[in-house]
Order: C-alpha cells, then sequence, then structure tokens
C-alpha cells in the first residue's frame, strides 16, 4: 500500500521515553511490554519515537536507528501509525535516518529546525525540511516545531507557504508552541490530507478550540487515558468537563514544576505510574530522586484516582 495514502494522523500520539539499562545503554526489551501499556491502559494507538522525550539529541545516529527498528518492529499490527523523529544538527544524520525509517517501515517522519546553526528565515527551513524529505519521498513528512527548545521561532504558517511544492509528502506540523494565533493560521491554511498535532499538553483544550487534529505529548504516557476523555468530552460539546480534566492536568503539572520538573523526573514518573523500568536519562539530563517522582505520582493518583 502506498503509505503516503493512510489516514490522516489524529487523536492522542505519545511521544515516548527511550528505555535505557541502569549502565546508560539503550534497553530494547522494554519496548515491546511499553507499547502494550500504552494501548491497553492508555487507550493511545500512535507514538512519536526518537523525540524531545526520547532524548534524541543524546542518542548516536546509531541507537536512533536500533530503537526506530524495534519500536517499528514491535507496534507492526498493533499501533495506528509510528513516526519516527529523524532531525538531527547534520542534513546528512537526517537524511541518513529518513533513508532508514523508510526501510523499516516507519508510517512516518518528523523533523525539527537545527538550532545550532539556526535557519534565517521560513524558506532557508523549508529548504532543509526538503532536503531530508527528498531522500524518503514515499513517508508522509511533518515538520516538528518545539521553539522553546531550539530557539528557532520562524512563524509556521510563513513555512507552509506553497509546502507540498518542495514537499509533496508533507502531511501536517507537530506543534511545541505556545503561539496559539500561528497555530490557529496554520489549521485555517490546512488542506485535507494534512494534521496539526499540539504539544503543549498543558493547553490542549486551547488547541482544541483552535482546530488541532490531534496531539503529541509525553504526558500522554501516563495520563493518556485521562486526556482521551477530555478529547471525547471537547467533541460532544462538553467543555466543562473537558476544562475540569485540564485543569486537573495543569494541577499536576504546576505541582511538578514546583519540585523541578524536567525530562529526568517525567521519565522517573512515567515508571513509577507504568510500572516499566525505563531507566535512567543520559546525561546532561539528571536522573530525579525516587522521593520527587513518587510524591508526584501520589499527587497524579489523587487527582486521577483510577491510576
Ligand atoms: C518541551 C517538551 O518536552 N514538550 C513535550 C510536552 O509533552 C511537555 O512535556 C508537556 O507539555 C509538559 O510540559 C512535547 O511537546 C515533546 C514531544 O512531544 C517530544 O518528545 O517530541
Amino acid at each position: 500500500m502506498d503509505p503516503l495514502a493512510v489516514k490522516n494522523l489524529t487523536g492522542l500520539v505519545a511521544a515516548t521515553f527511550t528505555p535505557l539499562n541502569p549502565q546508560g545503554e539503550i534497553n530494547l526489551s522494554v519496548i515491546g511490554p511499553y507499547i502494550d501499556y500504552l494501548i491497553e491502559k492508555q487507550g493511545v494507538n500512535s507514538i512519536f519515537v526518537n523525540g524531545t522525550t526520547g532524548e534524541s539529541m543524546s542518542l548516536s545516529v546509531e541507537e536512533r536507528k536500533t530503537l526506530a527498528n524495534d519500536w517499528c518492529k514491535k507496534a507492526k499490527g498493533k499501533m495506528d501509525h509510528v513516526i519516527i523523529h529523524v532531525g538531527c544538527m547534520s542534513l546528512k544524520d537526517s537524511q541518513e535516518l529518513a533513508i532508514h525509517a523508510a526501510q523499516i517501515g516507519a508510517d512516518g517522519i518528523a523533523v525539527i529546525s537545527p538550532s545550532f546553526f539556526k535557519p534565517r528565515s521560513a524558506e532557508v527551513l523549508r529548504t532543509f525540511l526538503q532536503e531530508v524529505a527528498s531522500v524518503a519521498p514515499s513517508l508522509p513528512f511533518y515538520y516538528y516545531h518545539i521553539p522553546a527548545i531550539t530557539g528557532v521561532n520562524v512563524l509556521v504558517r510563513d513555512l507552509l507557504e506553497d509546502i507540498e511544492k518542495v514537499i509533496p509528502s508533507f502531511r501536517g506540523v507537530k506543534f511545541s508552541g505556545s503561539d496559539l494565533m500561528d497555530f490557529g493560521q496554520c489549521v485555517s491554511y490546512s488542506q485535507p490530507k494534512w494534521s496539526f498535532l499540539y504539544g503543549m499538553d498543558e493547553q490542549l483544550i486551547a488547541a482544541l478550540a483552535m482546530g488541532a487534529n490531534g496531539a503529541v505529548g509525553s504526558t500522554y504516557n501516563y495520563i493518556g487515558s485521562n486526556m482521551n476523555e477530555l478529547i471525547s468530552a471537547f467533541e460532544k460539546g462538553d467543555i466543562a468537563k473537558a476544562r475540569t480534566i485540564q485543569f486537573k492536568m495543569q494541577e499536576l503539572l504546576s505541582f511538578a514544576m514546583k519540585l523541578g520538573f524536567d525530562l529526568g523526573v517525567n521519565k522517573q514518573l512515567m515508571s513509577v505510574v507504568s510500572g516499566l523500568c525505563l531507566g535512567p536519562p543520559r546525561l546532561p539530563v539528571m536522573q530525579c530522586s525516587d522521593a520527587h517522582a513518587l510524591s508526584i505520582a501520589e499527587k497524579l493518583r489523587r487527582l486521577f484516582p483510577e491510576h
């Protein structure tokens, strides 16, 4: 089947953590149970692999290939979409990972902007993305916008101008920014095959109001079932219920932020809540103390007692 003919990417997409063993090496044995956990306990049927949450920029190209291959193999026939993030500082590395993603049967690729040498304009960024997409023309392609981390503040709406002419495989954006005006402008310019996935979990409801087709995020790993309820309530017009769930999620995050919520804390929290052994993060991200993760998990269980 032509991968470009697949159904649009919608709903919740978990940005997966990368399982490491206590020595800091990738631990593939967790990936199978991780996929089952997302499907069975969280009702999350799509994943975004090797993104920010997956510590992609701290992994070697070889490690990223090994992980991408294992996630794709184990998710086959179980998950709807496996999107592999292939963005790197080097265009060559990104292209190598894009070719690899096509070979292993990924459902799509995403690319972040390079951030050491930053593109000067939307046009330059579009050209970089085009160069990556062109080596894997049969794979749905998504731009990954996360300006707080990359420092690349190009308006996504400007990037989208005529993008399908240079990237025929273009299928949408993972928008992890807070500029909802830019997000709204993107949605209003959207084409039928495109998806706009929002990436700031704490304000998902606002993005849904703006027309988001779904969301990619880290918290959907452990409160995906609740955020699925938020989306259903929103779709049924029960805004009060959707807002209540969003407010609880914000209370959880604000509690976690006061304890220094970062990727290390987030990863440990997922281990505690899911029972999966995800191991430590890789330096420079620091491992969080058990006590911190346990108190956040306790708060989570108080807010969402079904966990
Ligand atoms: C900066 C960051 O890590 N943002 C997360 C969010 O899910 C974030 O953890 C959440 O909104 C809590 O702030 C995602 O946008 C990242 C993501 O989807 C990815 O791992 O690629």
